[in-house]
């Protein structure tokens, strides 16, 4: 069903890496075995049918932040009318951009608020070329039908390797030479300088990023604790402690993997710094929210903590440039700044090469799928349905796509209204308060077409409708 070229995609992937320019063979993720599936996951048969899309002028995809270029190249082999920044935008103007777009593209900066999403009236689908959402305002993207799907793990290998590379960093003080020698002062000391072999590294938030970092810490003699809200298997003979309390005591690192949420806020603050090992190294490649960083700066002053690898900020600059980190952006910027052994980088947890590239792909196939054929299968806030692809040769079909309210009697007054057609195939799924229905209808002359999506759209559950044909 959809028109993209699958062997083409496979080249460009392909592409991407091999132009990375990294040395030696490169793993990826997803990994090359995992795209030789590609074909038969996006569309299980060449014959399939292209949809086009009723009551929907040509597709506006607004892709900001640099996002990866694999994405631009599946859009527009489409046909989609791509517009594309390399920053994010200011309110004002995001809010005229998003007006007649049917899907956006950002990372971790751009924030679609209920403000911004107002404006937006004819989104369909928001894709977060990242990991976290919190950016997205999704209970109003649910409750105005709008699909969010992000990439759940393509740049989490990428978080992981610079965790590690912080955690010898801090403990050999490396940031501080290394500024020192480019300012031409030579510094050859050892005073509190460690290896970090048989040193404790305590996780906190054992998903995807912290289990990973797990395995290669432990490849590097430390030993791991974690701490998680939800039992989870230990990797290798990392331990789980019950509290993050216990975690705090026990640990030389400590490193935050956890989601932005209003529990996670100033997670570690001065009670927590104050429960550390004195000379104990805290690492934040999560969100800018988990820590406190006044009260981190108090702890450093007070030599309680021995240094800081920080690659999240509270606030973040929306675009590259000099002078763009400073008070006005977050308060405490110049006294962060001035103390020693702190590595401060710009949100490039995730910001490799193989990474951009495999987000690229995947985000913008997600988002293909979804409004080629309605599939949300990976969405972050809708229930997952799909059908299977209509024939090519299956003419006078319409595939109903019914976003609503999830209340009783819906599918009977949706199906009163299909009961003129032959419902060949319908599959209906609830999330928390919105319902999602798919539906290929046959004998549908061109004329109904109109009439079912009147019909439809005068329904009291429905949220948005789009008829694919
Ligand atoms: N610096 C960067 O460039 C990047 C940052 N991130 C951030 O890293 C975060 C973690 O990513 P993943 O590991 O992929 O997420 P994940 O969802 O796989 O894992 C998060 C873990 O945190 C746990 N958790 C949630 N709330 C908690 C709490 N209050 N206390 C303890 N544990 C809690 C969850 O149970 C889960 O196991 C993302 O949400 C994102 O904000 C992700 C990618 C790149
Ligand atoms: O690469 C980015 O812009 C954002 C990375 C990140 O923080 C995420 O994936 O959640």
């Amino acid at each position: 069903m959809s028109g993209l070229d699958i062997n083409n995609l496979k080249n460009t992937f392909q592409n991407a890496i091999n132009l990375s320019g990294s040395p030696g063979a490169v793993s990826t993720s997803p990994t090359q075995s995992f795209m030789d599936t590609l074909p038969r996951r996006m569309s299980s048969s060449k014959h399939a049918k292209v949809l086009k899309p009723f009551s929907t002028g040509d597709m506006k995809i607004l892709l900001l932040e640099n996002v990866n270029q694999t994405a631009v190249s599946v859009f527009k082999e489409q046909g989609y009318q791509v517009e594309f920044y390399k920053s994010s935008l200011p309110e004002e103007e995001l809010i005229k951009k998003i007006e007649d777009v049917h899907a956006i593209g950002i990372r971790s900066k751009t924030k679609l608020t209920a403000n911004v999403l107002k404006h937006a009236k004819n989104l369909v689908v928001i894709g977060c070329f990242c990991i976290g959402t919190n950016q997205v305002d999704l209970d109003y993207a649910t409750n105005h039908g709008i699909a969010v799907f992000n990439s759940p793990f393509s740049n989490s290998r990428s978080v992981a390797e610079l965790v590690i590379a912080e955690i010898i960093s801090l403990a050999r003080q490396l940031g501080d030479r290394s500024i020192e020698l480019h300012t031409g002062t030579w510094n050859k000391v050892s005073h509190k300088c460690w290896e970090v072999r048989g040193k404790t590294l305590g996780i906190i938030g054992y998903g995807h990023i912290g289990s990973q970092l797990s395995v290669l810490a432990e490849a590097m003699g430390l030993h791991v604790l974690y701490y998680d809200v939800v039992t989870i298997m230990a990797l290798g003979t990392a331990k789980q402690v019950p509290t993050l309390d216990e975690l705090l005591k026990k640990s030389d690192f400590v490193t935050c993997h956890v989601p932005a949420t209003p529990e996670t806020k100033n997670m570690l603050s001065a009670p927590q710094f104050a429960a550390m090992k004195d000379g104990a190294y805290v690492i934040n490649a999560s969100r800018g929210t988990v820590i406190d960083i006044p009260a981190l700066v108090q702890a450093c002053k007070a030599n309680k903590i021995a240094g800081a690898a920080l690659d999240v900020f509270p606030h973040e600059p929306g675009k590259n440039g000099a002078g763009a980190f400073n008070d006005d952006l977050n308060s405490w910027t110049s006294e962060l700044v001035s103390l020693p052994n702190i590595i401060l980088t710009p949100h490039i947890g995730g910001s490799t090469e193989e990474a951009q590239s495999a987000i690229g792909i995947e985000v913008s196939t997600a988002l293909t799928k979804y409004i080629n054929e309605g599939n949300s299968v990976g969405s972050v806030n809708f229930p997952e349905v799909s059908l299977r692809s209509l024939d090519y040769d299956q003419e006078n079909t319409v595939r109903v796509l019914y976003i609503h309210h999830n209340v009783p009697g819906v599918l009977k007054t949706v199906n009163n209204i299909l009961s003129n057609h032959n419902i060949e195939k319908q599959f209906s799924d609830s999330n928390g308060d919105i319902a999602y229905l798919m539906a290929d209808i046959s004998n549908v002359n061109q004329s109904d077409i109109k009439d079912i999506y009147t019909e439809l759209n005068q329904t009291d559950s429905k949220i948005s409708i789009r008829l694919l044909y």
